[in-house]
C-alpha cells in the first residue's frame, strides 16, 4: 500500500505550520523526513498517524483515506515517538507484554523482540532503570510486537550506539522487503532506504496571515503536550 499526501496543512494553536507538502511513499520503501527544527516534522508524523487532524489536503494509504477511514487508518501505522512512552516501573519485558496483550498481539513476540534489541539481559530490570539508549531501543522493539504496514519513526536513533543504530537498521530493511514502508524524521543519516527523502516546505511557505486571532477556540489540539 502506497503511501500518499497531497496540498497537506497542519496548524497548531492557531498557526499554520506547513502546507502545500506533497510526497509518495512506496511500500517497500524507507524515507527520510527532513526538514529544519520547527518545521513539522513532529506535527505531520502524528497527522499520518491519525492523532491529529489535517488542517487540509488529502492523505491516502492504498484504498484508504485518512480523513474517511480513521479506524481501519490508525490499525496500519505505528509511531515511534521521540518520547519512548517506556512505562517506568513495568520491567523491560513487561513493557512490551503489556503492548502486546492491548493490541491483542502474541506475548511470546516481547521476548523475541527484546533479543533483536539486545535487551535481554534488562528483561526483569525495572524500565527506570534503564540508560537512555536502552530506553531507546525498548520503544524501538515495540514495533516489532504488532504487525503495522506503516512505521512512521520520529528521530529514532537518537541515543543508540553505532551497533544499535545497525540493528536498528536491518530491523527497518526485512520490514520493508516484507511489503512494509517507513517514514523517519531525522537530521542524520540513518543508515538505512535509498536516498528516498521527504522534504518539508520552506517555512516562508505559510502565510501568517492564516493564523487565527482566537487559537483557543479553534485548536482541538490545544493544551496537548505534542513534543
Ligand atoms: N505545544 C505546542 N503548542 C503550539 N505550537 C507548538 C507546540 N509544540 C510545537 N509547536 C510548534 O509547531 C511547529 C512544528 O513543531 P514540530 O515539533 O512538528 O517541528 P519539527 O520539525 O519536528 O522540529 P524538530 O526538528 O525541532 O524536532 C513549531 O513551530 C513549534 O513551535
Amino acid at each position: 500500500m502506497k503511501l500518499v499526501a497531497h496540498d497537506l496543512a497542519c496548524r497548531r494553536a492557531g498557526r499554520t505550520i506547513f502546507r502545500g507538502l506533497g510526497f509518495a511513499v512506496a511500500p517497500g520503501a524507507a524515507a527520510a523526513l527532513r526538514g529544519p527544527n520547527g518545521s513539522g516534522k513532529s506535527s505531520l508524523l502524528r497527522v499520518l498517524a491519525g492523532l491529529a487532524p489535517a488542517a487540509g489536503g488529502t492523505v491516502r494509504l492504498g484504498d484508504l483515506d485518512l480523513a474517511r477511514d480513521g479506524e481501519a487508518w490508525r490499525e496500519r501505522v505505528a509511531l515511534a515517538g521521540h518520547l519512548d512512552a517506556v512505562k517506568p516501573g513495568f520491567s523491560v519485558r513487561e513493557n512490551l507484554t503489556c503492548w502486546a496483550d492491548f493490541h491483542g498481539a502474541p506475548r511470546a513476540r516481547a521476548d523475541a523482540a527484546l533479543e533483536r534489541f539486545g535487551l535481554e539481559s534488562r528483561a526483569d530490570d525495572p524500565a527506570h532503570w534503564c540508560s537512555a539508549g536502552q530506553k531507546r531501543r525498548l520503544g524501538l522493539a515495540r514495533l516489532l510486537i504488532v504487525d503495522r504496514p506503516v512505521w512512521l519513526l520520529d528521530e529514532p536513533t537518537v541515543s543508540l550506539d553505532a551497533a544499535s543504530v545497525a540493528v536498528f537498521a536491518q530491523v527497518v530493511a526485512e520490514h520493508c522487503a516484507a511489503g512494509g514502508l517507513a517514514l523517519a524524521a531525522t537530521h542524520v543519516d540513518l543508515g538505512f532506504g535509498a536516498g528516498a527523502e521527504v522534504h518539508m516546505p520552506a517555512p516562508g511557505a505559510s502565510d501568517p496571515a492564516d493564523d487565527d486571532a482566537n487559537h483557543a477556540a479553534s485548536d482541538p489540539f490545544l493544551g496537548e503536550d505534542w513534543a
